[in-house]
């Protein structure tokens, strides 16, 4: 569990000579400011001032505000000379610093120092503030951390009141940035190598994205010589998470990173067209790519019309030589190179041929059109034109298979062409394989030196590759948790993503242990399905309280009723609130949400709204709210192939509440074992949350399900007693185990 660290209460005195540091590094700071701002009052001429412009603006964002504190935190070493940290650094008119970033190295201790290894330090403070003006600091002395620390049976975690109050903080619709709290063990991760493959890998809640984000601004602090802002791609799963965590680079100062979405890097096309499940399975597959690849080469060849080989040269045809032009169309297929970059040197070599076949007869070969011929040995192609041609024929189809696809598998990807390309319609796994056939046709797309991948675990192998692609020098950040992989591509292992990232450099996967969204209170029930969802992932140790989880048993057509008035009861308090419905559900809310004019916002459309926001499980992943109301659970696990995962991603989006809105079934070892076939009425709130430690949530007695045993018990009871006489309770009891299929046990054999 976590212990209380050891904090010094500020002195007054103390606290002032901290102001009158802080307002002579802010009068500095203005004054840096001021220069940044005229610089480009010096240039020569209109287009350098537009350069120094830019410049100029890079260089106050990185300066900040005028309004943010010069510091966030100070340390102190065996020598007795501070040193301030904080978002910017800050010279005095000598040059002297300061205040240094927090991503320069000598920042480091600040992060890693801990009771057993204080990297020197003698003390640790950390400055809250308003604006500029110091409320209060507090003290880490790590000689007292470690005395006290010393009388303890189990080492505490480290977790500062400034940590605390930060998780406690009401969210919004953007996540934030960090950077005064990074713990230690993520700090190691955010400093780590950049060349590697660096699998970050954590429960629900554990910083993963958060050490991720500010990873970029590391290494784009450390490794300016080799990586740039634009040399930087962070992937995430869907447009709303891109939104999500948008503004959390800008913030750190690296605004130009590019930032996408996975349907995002491919060429743009509209993907709504929907598809069979098993469909989609095989588009993701990587074997796809072999056929890719096989079709377009399928596509070039001499034909064998007649006229084929026709060149109109100073307006007269000639033919040409077909073994000729045959040897030459091979000796270009057989190069390396993309398919067009081949096609213009066929072109080259076509109109050598056409020079020796017509020996000045005709004119020169300069006055003769190959681009027919050409077209017809080898046609100009774009992805989408290559890709609707091939799924709309059987025999390119069967062609491109070859042996890898069964004769099911072909008929399942083809489909008919519509009439005009621009009104094809793609899919979601379209989308990988439309960039599959772009980097055949055109060659490899821009390449980054540094990608971080979010929510890695549920990517299919296709897009896998299309990262890859994108990788000049094997440099990632893979970060997400296998214990919430779910819908197709769910894993149970991180090889599984590691076999389509580029192996050139090499790869580690890390653990972030301890969960800051999800209070104990809640982690506790999602915590009940991990034996079932991912038994061989040891849960996150969850840092701080919370209030216990709500459940509401409704019939089914009060279910949204109950839902709208939970989620206005939360967002009446200034909460921002989540509500995570299966599809079954959703029509029903909306419906509810409109008659009700309640203002909210659609998950679907990529941003979430600043209160109420509606959304699929899916949708949900790797966001948060202040309240979560989970919609029937029992169908969230029946929608997925690993549905107790996707449950477990459900109910792990709250920072703070969790209400459960149920009208059927509740899932079976939630709250124990005995709960799935609970037909009681209204049931307005859960038990207690147990205080059972996640790690050993397994075997032994369940509390919770005693107690909800317990409540159910009564709830019958009231209802047996209120309806009939005494002496029918026993054959009434009988009845009812005999209709949930379990004949009750003799009294005398218990
Ligand atoms: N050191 C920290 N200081 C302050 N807040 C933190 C810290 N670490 C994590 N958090 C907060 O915890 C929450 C969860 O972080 P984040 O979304 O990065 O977790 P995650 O591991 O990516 O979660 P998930 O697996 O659910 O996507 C965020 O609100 C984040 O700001």
């Amino acid at each position: 569990m976590v212990a209380e660290s050891v904090e010094e209460v500020p002195d007054a005195a103390e606290l002032a000579r901290e102001q009158l540091y802080f307002d002579n590094a802010w009068l500095h700071r203005e004054e840096m400011r001021g220069t940044a701002s005229s610089i480009p009052r010096a240039a020569a001429n209109s287009g350098a001032a537009a350069h120094m412009r830019r410049y100029a603006q890079a260089r106050l964002e990185q300066l900040g505000s005028s309004d943010d504190q010069v510091a966030f935190g100070r340390i102190d070493d065996e020598s007795g000379e501070p040193l301030y940290i904080g978002r910017h650094t800050i010279f005095d008119d000598q040059s002297e610093v300061l205040v240094v970033n927090w991503q320069a190295k000598a920042a480091i201790p600040y992060y890693e120092a801990s009771y057993t290894d204080p990297l020197g330090l003698t003390r640790k403070r950390s400055f809250q503030c308003t604006g500029n003006t110091i409320d209060s600091f507090s003290d880490l002395v790590f000689a007292q951390l470690a005395a006290a620390v010393e009388s303890l049976e189990t080492p505490p975690v480290e977790l500062s009141d400034a940590l605390l109050r930060d998780l406690e903080q009401v969210r919004t619709g953007e996540m934030r940035e960090i950077v005064e709290t990074i713990q230690a063990a993520q700090f190691e991760l955010i400093r780590a190598d950049a060349d590697q493959v660096l699998v970050i890998q954590g429960g629900p809640g554990t910083g993963k994205t958060a050490v991720a984000l500010h990873r970029v601004s590391w290494l784009l602090y450390n490794e300016h010589e080799r990586l740039t802002p634009e040399q930087v791609l962070v992937v995430g799963p869907s447009p709303t998470f891109t939104r999500y965590i948008r503004s959390v680079l800008p913030s750190l100062g690296d605004a130009n990173v590019d930032q996408r979405d996975i349907g995002k890097l491919a060429p743009a096309v509209k993907a709504d067209r929907v598809e069979p499940v098993d469909l989609t399975r095989l588009k993701g597959q990587a074997r796809m790519a072999g056929l890719l690849a096989r079709g377009l080469d399928q596509r070039i060849g001499v034909p064998d019309s007649g006229n084929a080989l026709q060149v109109q040269v100073n307006k007269r045809a000639v033919t040409l030589d077909r073994d000729t032009v045959t040897r030459v169309v091979e000796q270009v297929r057989a190069m390396n190179g993309s398919y067009n970059e081949r096609r213009q040197i066929l072109r080259e070599r076509l109109l050598a041929v056409i020079r020796d076949e017509i020996r000045g007869g005709f004119g020169s070969a300069r006055q003769s059109q190959p681009e027919g011929l050409l077209d017809r040995l080898w046609p100009p192609l774009t992805a989408a034109s290559f890709l609707r041609e091939l799924f709309g024929s059987g025999a390119r189809l069967i062609a491109a298979a070859g042996d890898e696809f069964t004769a099911a598998e072909v008929a399942m990807l083809q489909r008919r062409p519509t009439d005009r390309i621009s009104e094809e319609r793609w899919s979601h796994a379209d989308v990988a394989l439309l960039d599959e056939a772009d980097a055949l046709i055109n060659g490899a797309p821009a390449r980054y030196g540094h990608i971080v991948v979010d929510e890695a675990q549920d990517l299919s192998p296709m897009q896998l590759r299309s990262i890859a692609r994108r990788s000049a020098t094997g440099s990632m950040t893979i970060v997400g948790d296998i214990a919430q992989s779910t819908g197709l591509w769910s894993r149970d292992s991180w090889d599984e993503v590691l076999e389509h990232l580029p192996a050139t450099l090499p790869h580690q996967i890390r653990d972030l242990r301890f969960g800051y969204r999800v209070p104990r209170q809640v982690f506790e029930l999602a915590a009940r399905l991990l034996p079932q969802a991912a038994p061989f992932v040891e849960p996150p140790q969850v840092v701080r309280d919370g209030p216990a989880p709500e459940v509401h048993r409704t019939e089914i057509d009060e279910r949204a009723e109950r839902v709208v008035e939970v989620a206005t009861r939360h967002a009446g308090k200034g909460r921002f609130v989540g509500i995570v419905c299966p599809d079954a559900c959703r029509k029903a809310i909306l419906q509810r949400l409109d008659a009700d004019e309640v203002k909210w916002s659609d998950g679907r459309d990529g941003q979430l709204g600043q209160s109420i926001n509606l959304t699929s499980p899916t949708e949900a992943k790797g966001l948060e709210f202040d309240a979560v109301i989970v919609v029937e659970p029992e169908e969230i696990v029946s929608g997925d192939p690993r549905g107790h995962r996707m449950l477990y991603v459900a109910l792990t989006r709250t920072t703070t509440h969790l209400d459960i809105v149920y009208s059927g079934k509740l899932v079976a070892g939630l709250f124990g074992d005995d709960d799935g076939g609970d037909t009681g009425e209204e049931q307005p709130s859960a038990p207690p949350a147990v205080t059972v430690p996640a790690q050993t949530r397994t075997g032994g007695s369940n509390p919770l399900s005693e107690m909800v045993t317990e409540m159910l018990a009564k709830e019958v009871a009231g209802q047996i007693r209120d309806a009939c006489p005494e002496k029918l309770w026993s054959p009434v009891l009988t009845r009812v185990a005999e209709l949930l299929g379990h004949p009750p046990t003799a009294p005398e054999a218990r």
